[in-house]
């Protein structure tokens, strides 16, 4: 996925905080709540986990996908956007899990 898509994605969801939830499937999860998010949310990373272990490409893509969107919304209702996760993730990059792990650990001696 381009970033592209995700700033268009990051958009229209913020749009749809307050669109009619009759007409909008952002907008109804909105409407039940945080917990209405999260509870979707869990189910959609349930289903990544199950889709990985089935080991069907197409299923694992089509689910991730779920629960990257998923995110968004969740992002989204904090007030927060694709933007702030991309911009954690850059950065991160070139510093290795390894590294890091062990800096954390020498700071908290
Ligand atoms: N990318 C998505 C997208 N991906 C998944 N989904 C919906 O997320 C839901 C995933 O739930 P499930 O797989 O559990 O399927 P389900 O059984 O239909 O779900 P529930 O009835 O349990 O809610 C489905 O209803 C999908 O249609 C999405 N709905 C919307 N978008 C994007 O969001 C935009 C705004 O959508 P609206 O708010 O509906 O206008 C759209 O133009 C799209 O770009």
């Amino acid at each position: 996925m381009s970033d592209e898509i995700l700033r268009r994605l990051d958009a229209v969801l913020a749009a749809r905080r307050e669109a009619d939830p009759e007409s909008s499937y952002v907008a109804g999860l909105h409407a039940g709540g945080i917990d209405r998010i999260l509870r979707k949310l869990g189910e959609e990373c349930t289903e990544t986990v199950v889709a990985s272990k089935n080991g069907e490409r197409d299923d694992i893509v089509y689910e991730t996908a779920d629960l990257w969107f998923h995110s968004l919304i969740m992002l989204s209702h904090h007030g927060l956007d694709s933007g702030s996760v991309l911009a954690e993730l850059e950065r991160r990059f070139g510093l290795s899990g390894v590294a890091e792990k062990a800096a954390r650990n020498k700071q908290g001696q």
